[in-house]
């Protein structure tokens, strides 16, 4: 667990770059900062490390005020990955990823031999091992930098703009990456980005700074679309935070449709299983398109209405088998009734149809 307890950071030259920051980023969890250019995502977040000491308030790692703790040991306990990788570009990519376990005192061989099984683990082929940086594109040399943040198996991660500087796909490949080792690995994770989308999609928790240094608001993504505090956090989270909170609202209470119920001719086909195949119109065919799984969000509901033929939806069950039809108004509707209740996220086994 990070604790910013009042934490300010002002400069010799006045700049104020953080004023009386409070926040906690959770054991285990995502905690973003986000937040527009100079806004004091950066100088946060080396606070941790003590690349950065405040100028008021504390720093609590684990209940421990980290200013008593010698940086380079303190460092050794913390994985840090930023923008462009920030590989040593005269060691091999095996040996970038053993660096800090053999700091720490771990033998060659065997901090080698773990450097391998993280180069897997981030998703590159073990027959990297013996390149340097330069030999890699900039979305593998991001995996490497993961993999040598997780290596020391430091408990907590600091991670500066680590996806910044690749393309929108790679991009969206390591956050896959990420979220996916997360689940295994349950670390504590400060993130920072200036991309809202990156921090909806990654956070348990998103902290919104303001230029000035100050906090705007400290909440699930969920809530951050559905209630904005203010109206720099509204513009800040973008136009389309209707539709992107679709992803967080369950389906459970989604009132489904009998087939068929409406008198437009289409009819939905479906096999001995009652597994739907396909939609009809007379004597035409068409594929079923997006079909709505038990479990999945409102927005799995609303796309698999807007691409049906029809304008219904399929909902089916975890075998495949048809529950019912979804009408857009009713998602709509549902969205509505969670109005009051922002908050909430969709767990797992949560929002399954019924
Ligand atoms: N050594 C320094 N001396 C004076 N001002 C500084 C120093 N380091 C940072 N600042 C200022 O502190 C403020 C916060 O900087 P910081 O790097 O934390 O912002 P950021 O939110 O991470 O920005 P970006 O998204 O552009 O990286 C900025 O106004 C910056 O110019």
């Amino acid at each position: 667990m990070i604790e910013f307890s009042d934490v300010g950071k002002s400069y010799p030259d006045g700049t104020v770059a953080l004023q009386s920051l409070s926040l906690t980023a959770k054991a285990g969890e995502i905690t973003v900062l986000v937040g527009p250019s100079g806004c004091g995502k950066t100088t946060t977040l080396r606070m941790v490390n003590r690349m950065v000491d405040p100028t008021a308030g504390k720093v609590l790692l684990d209940g421990v005020d980290v200013s008593g703790q010698d940086p380079p040991t303190l460092r050794r306990g913390i994985g840090y990955v930023i923008q462009n990788a920030g590989l040593f570009p005269h060691r091999t990519v095996l040996d970038n990823i053993a660096t800090v376990p053999m700091l720490r005192g771990t033998g060659k061989a065997e901090a080698r031999r773990h450097a391998g099984e993280l180069l897997e683990r981030v998703g590159l082929d073990t027959r990297m091992a013996n390149r340097y940086p330069a030999q890699l594109s900039g979305g593998q040399q991001q995996r490497v930098g993961v993999a040598r943040a997780l290596a020391g198996d430091a408990p907590v991660l600091l991670m500066d703009e680590p996806f910044s500087a690749v393309d929108p796909v790679v991009r969206a490949d390591l956050q896959d990456e990420l979220l996916r080792l997360q689940s295994e690995l349950g670390r504590t994770i400060l993130f920072v980005t200036h991309d809202i989308d990156e921090a909806i999609r990654l956070g348990d928790m998103v902290a919104v700074l303001r230029v000035g240094g100050t906090l705007a608001q400290f909440a699930h993504p969920s809530e951050l679309l559905a209630a904005p505090a203010d109206d720099f956090v509204a513009g800040f989270v973008g136009r389309d935070r209707g539709y992107r909170r679709l992803q967080f609202v369950g389906a459970g209470e989604l009132q489904l449709k009998d087939f068929p119920s409406k008198g437009d001719g289409w009819l939905l086909v479906v096999d001995d299983d009652n597994r739907p195949t396909a939609w009809r119109q007379g004597d035409e065919h068409v594929a079923l398109g997006a079909v709505h799984h038990e479990g999945e969000s409102l927005r799995s509901a609303l796309d698999a209405a807007l691409s049906s033929p029809s304008g219904r939806g399929v909902a089916v069950d975890d075998d495949g088998r048809l529950l019912g039809g979804i009408e857009p108004e009713a998602v709509i509707t549902l969205l509505h009734s969670t109005d009051s209740s922002p908050g909430a996220p969709l767990a797992e086994g949560e929002g399954a149809l019924r």
